[in-house]
C-alpha cells in the first residue's frame, strides 16, 4: 500500500503509484518541465516556463497538488480509473455497439487492431473509449448512445469534463498573454457550452507477449489543442525535437515517466496552425510498458480539447508575437469539425480481409510516416 507520504512527496525520483511495478530507474526519461498549478496561478516566472515549454517540446508536467481545482480534479482522475476496467470488462462484442464509425464518427468505442500503427501495417494494441463532451454535457442535438455505466457515473464524468475544460482554459489564457493576443482570443474559441469534439477517452492496453512487443498507439501529433493526459505504467514516448537532442546525435524515442499527482498537458495541431509553428505539437506514441510494467494492464485518461466545430484552423491576427505567414503564403480553410474528423478517422479504414499492402497504403496515406 502506498502511503500519503509515498505519493505526496517532493522528489519525483521516489514518486510511486500504489500496487503498480515502478517505472524502471535505469532507463532514459523525456525531459519534460515540471509546471505546478497553484504557482501558474500566481507566479510570472511559472507562466513563462509554460511558454516555453509549448515553444520548445509541446509536452509538460503539471503538479495538480495543493490547488483545490487541481486536487479535485486529481481525486476525478482516481475515481475514473478505477471505472475504466469495469467498463472495459463489458466486452468487446458489448461495446462494438457503440463503435460510431459507419456514421462517420470516432466517437464511442473503438475495438483492439482496428487501426494501423506503423508502415508495415501492423494494427494497434488497443481499445478505447472516446466519451463525448457534448453528449454528457447536454448540448449535442444527437448525442449517441453509450453503455449504461457511464450514464451511471455522469456525475464524475461532468465533473472531470469541467475541471479539465476549466484548466485548458487557464492555459489558454497564459499563452494568449504570451502571444500578445487580445484578450479572450483563445479562449473564445473554447467556450464549454459550444459544439466541438472535446471528450474524454479512456484507452486499455493489456500486456503484450514478452516475444512480441509491439507499439499499441501508432506515432502521431494530437489533432485538436491542449491535451490532459493521466496515465499511471509508462509506454507513452515522445520523438524529442532535434533541438533538445545532443549534438550529432539522432533524436530517439524516449519514454515519459508518469508522476503521481501530476497531469501530462501537451499541445495539438490546432495550436501549432492558431500560431504559425510557433508553438509545437510534438510527436509521440505508445509501446509496451518498461521493463515489470510490462506484466500489467494499461489504463490512460485523457481529455482533448479541441477548437468548437466552426472555428478555421489559421493564423490568428491580433497579435506581434505569432510568425506572419510566408510572402503569398495562403493557408488551407480547415474548420476543426473537418480536421479533427479527417485526421481521427483515416487509419481506422481497416476493413475485415484486408492485405497487408492495403493496410500499409492506409499508413502512407495517412502522412504520418514522414
Ligand atoms: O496513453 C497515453 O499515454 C497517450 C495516449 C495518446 O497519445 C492519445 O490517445 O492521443
Ligand atoms: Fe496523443
Amino acid at each position: 500500500m502506498a502511503t500519503e507520504t509515498q505519493t505526496r512527496t517532493e522528489n519525483p525520483g521516489t514518486l510511486t503509484f500504489a500496487s503498480l511495478p515502478p517505472f524502471p530507474s535505469d532507463i532514459p526519461t523525456a525531459p519534460l518541465h515540471r509546471l505546478s498549478l497553484s504557482k501558474l496561478r500566481s507566479d510570472a516566472s511559472e507562466s513563462d516556463r509554460l511558454f516555453s515549454s509549448c515553444k520548445d517540446l509541446g509536452f509538460f508536467y503539471l503538479d495538480l497538488r495543493l490547488d483545490q481545482e487541481g486536487e479535485a480534479l486529481l481525486k476525478d482522475a482516481d475515481d475514473l480509473f478505477n471505472l475504466a476496467p469495469q467498463l472495459f470488462d463489458l466486452g468487446r462484442e458489448e461495446l462494438h455497439k457503440y463503435d460510431y464509425k459507419s456514421q462517420d464518427s470516432y466517437m464511442g468505442y473503438k475495438g483492439f487492431g482496428s487501426a494501423v500503427v506503423d508502415e508495415k501495417g501492423n494494427l494497434d494494441r488497443n481499445e478505447f473509449y472516446n466519451i463525448p463532451k457534448d453528449d454528457f454535457l447536454g448540448i449535442s442535438s444527437k448525442p449517441f448512445a453509450h453503455p449504461q455505466i457511464l450514464h451511471d457515473h455522469d456525475t464524475l464524468i461532468t465533473s472531470y469534463m469541467r475541471s479539465s475544460h476549466s484548466l485548458v482554459l487557464l492555459i489558454l489564457q497564459h499563452l494568449e498573454k504570451h502571444l500578445r493576443l487580445p484578450p479572450t482570443t483563445l479562449t473564445s474559441l473554447h467556450r464549454q457550452m459550444q459544439i466541438s469534439g472535446d471528450q474524454v477517452r479512456f484507452i486499455k492496453s493489456p500486456p503484450q507477449p514478452p516475444s512480441d512487443q509491439r507499439t499499441a498507439l501508432g506515432k502521431h501529433t494530437d489533432f485538436g489543442s491542449i491535451t490532459i493526459l493521466f496515465n499511471r505504467l509508462g509506454g507513452l514516448q515522445i520523438l524529442p525535437p532535434p533541438s533538445l537532442t545532443p549534438p550529432g546525435q539522432a533524436p530517439e524515442w524516449t519514454y515519459v515517466k508518469p508522476l503521481p499527482g501530476h497531469c501530462i498537458v501537451n499541445l495539438g495541431d490546432a495550436m501549432v496552425k492558431f500560431t504559425n509553428g510557433l508553438l509545437r505539437s510534438n510527436i509521440h506514441r505508445v509501446v509496451s510498458p518498461p521493463g515489470e510494467q510490462a506484466k500489467e494492464t494499461r489504463f490512460s485518461l485523457v481529455y482533448f480539447s479541441r477548437p468548437e466545430d466552426e472555428v478555421v484552423l489559421k493564423r490568428l491576427g491580433g497579435g506581434d508575437v505569432i510568425p506572419e505567414l510566408g510572402e503569398g503564403e495562403v493557408e488551407e480553410e480547415c474548420s476543426a469539425k473537418e480536421w479533427i474528423l479527417m485526421q481521427a478517422m483515416r487509419l481506422r479504414n481497416v476493413r475485415e480481409g484486408m492485405s497487408d499492402e492495403e493496410k500499409r497504403r492506409l499508413w502512407e496515406e495517412s502522412g504520418r510516416g514522414k
